[in-house]
This record gives C-alpha cells, structure tokens and sequence, in this order.
C-alpha cells in the first residue's frame, strides 16, 4: 500500500523512515504555546517564558547564621574557657526586627539566626561558647572577622539573573523566584491534547469482562504521559471503530486541541478506523524503523490541529510516546530540556535485536554499578515488563547482538 511505504532514509532498508525524520515531522506539527502569566503557586511544572532578573540582592543585608551574639571580634581576641571576656547585653535582635542599633565597642547584641547585623558588628558568637547571659554574656572563645555573618549578595546580587527562560519550574526554581520577590511568572501555556483509544475489544476497567474483551489502558496511561510532560489531556475513550463515529467524535474539541494523540487503528487490519478516517484528511501514515513503534502517522487534521497516531500494542504506544512525542511537547511549551537523560551502561546479559531497526527494549538500570539488566521479552504486548522497568535501552539499526559486558545507551525514564 502506497501510504505504508517511507522514504529512503540510509537505515539499509528503503520503505522505513528513518526515527530521527519522523521525530523532526512530529516536532514541526506543533508551534510554540502562548505566553501567559500566573501566579507563582500555579507555576509548578511550566517552563519559564523570560529570564527572570532579581530586583533584590540575596540575602538583602548583612545577617547572623547563628543564634548567638553580635559583637566586634577584636573585643574577644584574649576570650577562652578559662579566661571568658564578658559584654554588657544591650539588645535583642530577634528576626525580622527592623530598627537595629548599631553595636557600641565593649558591648554584644543577643542575635538570632537570620535577623541583621548591627552596624558596628564584624562577627556572631553562637550561644554555645557563651553563658548565654542576657544582661551580661560571658564569651569562652575568640571569633574571626566575618564569623557566622551571611552577607548581603553572597546568594543573589541584585540585577543578576536567577533563572533563564526555558528552564522548567520544580520546587527549588519556585523557591529563589518567591525569596526575589516575584509574586507571578510569565510561562507556556501547556499543550492541550486530545487522547483518543478506539477498539471494539476494548471496555472500561473495574467492569466484567467478556472472551474476547480487555481493558482499555493505552488511553489512561498516554493522558498520564502528557500531563507528566507538562500537558493538559483530555480523554476521549471507546470511539467506535467507525469513521463517521471518529469524525463526529472529534468535531467538540477542534477548537480547543492543540494536539491529538490517537492509539491503534492504524497497521494493516480490515479495520484500521484511525486510518481509515485520517487518511485523505492531512495525515500520512508510515512504517519507522524502530521496534517497537513502527506504524506511525502524523499531520493536520484537515489543515489544522496537529495528530500524531501511534500504534494500539501498549508498549508500542508508550514507546513511541517518549521517542516522538515527549520531546515535541516539552519544546512546543517552552522547556529547554526536551530529552530523557541518557546513560551509557554495562549490559548484565546478551541481547540481539532485529536487523534495521532501532529497539528499545525495557531495562533496569542501576546507578551505583552503571549496569544495566533488560525487563521482560521484546514484545509489545508486554506492559508489565514495561512497568517495571526504569530506562529504555537503545539498540541502533545497525546492531543486531550484544554480548554480556557490552555498553548500551539508556534513556531514563525516571
Ligand atoms: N499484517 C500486519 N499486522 C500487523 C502489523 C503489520 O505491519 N502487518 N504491524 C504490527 C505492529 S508492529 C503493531 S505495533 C500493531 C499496531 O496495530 P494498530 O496500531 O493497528 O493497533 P490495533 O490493531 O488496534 O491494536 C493492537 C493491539 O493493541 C491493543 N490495543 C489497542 N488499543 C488499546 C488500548 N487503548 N488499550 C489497550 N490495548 C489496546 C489491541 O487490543 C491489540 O492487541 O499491529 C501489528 N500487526
Ligand atoms: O511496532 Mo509494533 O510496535 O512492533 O509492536
């Protein structure tokens, strides 16, 4: 069939597409999201839009790293166990505290873990080598010039970038914008993407199941993809395998989808709906040489919305998921880094692989030793080899064995 064939793509087998040109067409479907600006509590998981410059050095001013006492450390150079020096008490600088005196030569202000230096002072004295004396301390201990004291800038200065844009906004990235100050944020809008499963065999969990009939899965776990990447999905399950039924399916949320992701449907059955449907309407359908994943498909439904149909065998799904899909997300809404990490590891076993294609088998890979073991048989039905496994290995086209002890790349997934 003229739409199953690729084009010649140097992988030594000419109807296969090549995975990296598939994965630039599916990246090309999607533009970049629009800018909009939210609150910093609403900002988990977006990618920051603008570098983010801080107003306000961090610390902002000179503060204690201890609870203790504010002093001049040339009034406690002679100080120890045996000889303590002891200051009249004049102030108590609790954090927070706004009108601070400065220190008079001879004298301590009790200080606490990050309230300000009195002007004056050059040191803290923690109340552990002190009697911790209120009207009068008694020191046990000489300090430095500058013990104990945070100053102004050492974190931020003022003017100086904390984040650039593209960076994606986890706890510690929301933690340095809040301590600058900034109450929002401008960030990508997610990617909206529909997810669509067909298949007549296919039934709700937690219902009974008839000979014949399994659950629905592919759908479930590709919208719980999108969202870990960042995305919003909408699920839309059980479409009949029918293609007026696809259509009208579809027609509520064209509108509001930026992308539609579709499983099954689309190798070379009597009913291939996604197929069926898609074909003629701007979407072409191809074979990668990749295993699993090779019946893909992409292009704009009827011009507009972006469709990437990836093949129904759950691991298939998946796989094709991270190999095309998370990278086109993850750019499309601003992040920098669109890429899995990728190790390079020891394999504890042989494997072989089919000739021409790129496998991604399902492994465990272990940081301490750098190794790496496979979960489960290549097939791609084999979900729970999947689940349980925390990188995929990639085996490129031109390999087909690898003996124990040989190094492979992984692709973490976690
Ligand atoms: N004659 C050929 N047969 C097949 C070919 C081929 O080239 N020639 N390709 C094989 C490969 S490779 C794959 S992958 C699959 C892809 O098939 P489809 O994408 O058309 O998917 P379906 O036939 O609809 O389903 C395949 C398999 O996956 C199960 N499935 C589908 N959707 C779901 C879902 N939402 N949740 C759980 N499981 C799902 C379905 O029941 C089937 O078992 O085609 C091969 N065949
Ligand atoms: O490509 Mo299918 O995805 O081998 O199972």
């Amino acid at each position: 069939m003229a739409d199953d064939r690729g084009v010649p793509n140097g992988t030594g087998t000419p109807d296969l597409t090549a995975v990296a040109d598939h994965q630039a067409k599916v990246a090309a479907l999607l533009q970049p999201t629009p800018v909009l600006v939210k609150p910093l509590a609403d900002c988990l998981g977006h990618a920051l839009a603008e570098d983010l410059v801080a107003p306000i050095s961090l610390p902002p001013f000179d503060n204690s790293a201890m609870d203790g006492y504010a002093v001049r450390s040339v009034d406690l150079v002679d100080a120890s166990p045996e000889q303590p020096v002891e200051l009249p008490v004049q102030e108590d600088i609790p954090a927070g505290r706004i009108d601070v005196p400065p220190l008079q030569p001879g004298t301590a202000h009790r200080i606490m873990t990050g309230a300000q230096m009195p002007p004056g002072a050059d040191a803290v004295i923690p109340v552990e080598r002190t009697d911790r004396g209120t009207e009068h301390v008694r020191a046990f201990a000489s300090v430095q010039p500058g013990a104990h004291v945070r100053r102004a800038g050492e974190d931020v200065t003022a003017g100086s970038t904390v984040l650039t844009a593209g960076t994606t906004l986890a706890a510690a990235q929301l933690g340095v914008a809040a301590a600058i100050g900034a109450a929002q944020l401008p960030v990508h809008r997610p990617v909206r993407v529909l997810v669509l499963s067909t298949g007549s065999e296919l039934v709700e969990p937690g219902t009974a199941l008839q000979p014949g009939q399994i659950y629905e899965s592919n759908g479930l776990m590709l919208a719980a993809a999108v969202r870990e990447a960042g995305g919003e999905a909408t699920l839309l399950r059980f479409v009949p395998d029918d293609v007026d039924a696809f259509h009208r399916a579809l027609a509520p949320h064209l509108a509001s989808t930026d992308l539609l992701i579709t499983s099954g449907g689309v190798s070379a059955g009597a009913y291939e709906v996604v197929k069926d449907a898609l074909t003629g309407e701007g979407v072409e359908f191809t074979k990668v040489a990749m295993q699993p994943g090779m019946p893909q498909g992409c292009g704009r439904y009827r011009g507009g919305m972006a469709v990437v149909t990836l093949p129904g065998n759950p691991v298939s799904s998946m796989v094709s998921f991270e190999v095309f899909v998370r990278p086109a997300l993850l750019a499309a809404a601003g992040h920098r880094t669109t890429r899995r990490p990728v190790r390079r590891a020891v394999l504890t076993e042989p494997l072989t692989a089919p000739t021409d294609r790129r496998q991604y088998r399902r492994g465990r890979f272990d940081p301490a030793t750098g190794t790496v073991g496979l979960q489960g048989a290549p097939g791609s039905h084999l979900l729970a080899g999947l689940a349980q496994a925390n990188c995929l290995l990639e085996i490129p086209e031109d390999v087909t064995e690898l003996a124990a002890e040989s190094t492979v790349d992984v692709m973490l997934l976690d």
